[in-house]
């Protein structure tokens, strides 16, 4: 198994407690391609985090790969998640202050155990192969205030990629996106997929679901595998 989510609860203290994520347990097979549907609240984006490592769930395990990153420290934990997830987070997540190039290559610089100078070029050549794959490789020097909202993606999916991550993870990856965008982005994926690439997604969107294969949907917290 690629990916093993075993009985995953997030509560969070409101007014009472409130449990976004209520006891979801799945896996994926490496190759997988999944989506997740759900009504807004649902708790598709809490899901995801904890999967991503970003969120820390009140009760469960995630195994990766068939590692379990709990005792890990968080050097180590951030380390195996950044070699083995790519993560697209909802809306815009780029770094303003950089270019596309540097987005991409950031989470190299940032992890990378090794920084020599060969490595950095080994990055660059990557990064380059990854945007011309993504049809971005005019936008290398831009900055995200002069690209539209589907560049911005796609650079974002590219970030994702530059440390070769066995798990996709993209929240509403074509969310705000026109249709030919939207088309480019699950081009993209599709492709990704077929070079071995797990992808798990989220989406509100019928046709964007149904590239994937296995479907579940969330509701009030709860995970139903409906495919
Ligand atoms: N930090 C937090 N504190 C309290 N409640 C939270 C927190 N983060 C999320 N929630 C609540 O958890 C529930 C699930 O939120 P989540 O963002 O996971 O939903 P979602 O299905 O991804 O929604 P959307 O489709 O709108 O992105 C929501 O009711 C939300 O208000």
């Amino acid at each position: 198994m690629l990916l093993e989510v075993k009985n995953i609860r997030k509560q969070y203290q409101r007014q009472t407690l409130f449990c976004a994520v209520d006891n979801v347990s799945f896996s994926l097979q490496q190759r997988d391609y999944a989506c997740i549907m759900g009504r807004s609240g649902s708790g598709k984006t809490t899901l995801l985090n904890i999967i991503a490592g970003i969120s820390t769930p009140t009760q469960g395990r995630i195994i990766i790969d068939n590692t379990d990153i709990a005792p890990f420290d968080d050097e180590q934990a951030s380390q195996f998640r950044n070699q083995t997830i790519g993560y697209v987070p909802q809306g815009s997540s780029l770094l303003t202050n950089l270019t596309a190039m540097e987005n991409i290559c950031l989470p190299y610089y940032l992890y990378s155990k090794n920084k020599q100078p060969d490595n950095i070029e080994c990055c660059n050549k990557r990064a380059q192969q990854l945007m011309q794959m993504a049809e971005i490789s005019h936008l290398s020097e831009i900055y995200p205030n002069q690209m539209s909202g589907g560049e911005m993606r796609r650079v974002a999916i590219v970030r994702a990629l530059i440390c070769s991550p066995k798990l996709l993870l993209a929240d509403e990856p074509t969310n705000d996106l026109d249709d030919e965008s939207s088309r480019q982005i699950m081009q993209l994926f599709s492709g990704l997929h077929s070079q071995g690439t797990t992808i798990l997604l989220v989406t509100h969107d019928h046709e964007v679901a149904n590239y994937a294969s296995k479907h579940f949907k969330m509701e009030a917290g709860k995970l139903t595998d409906y495919s």
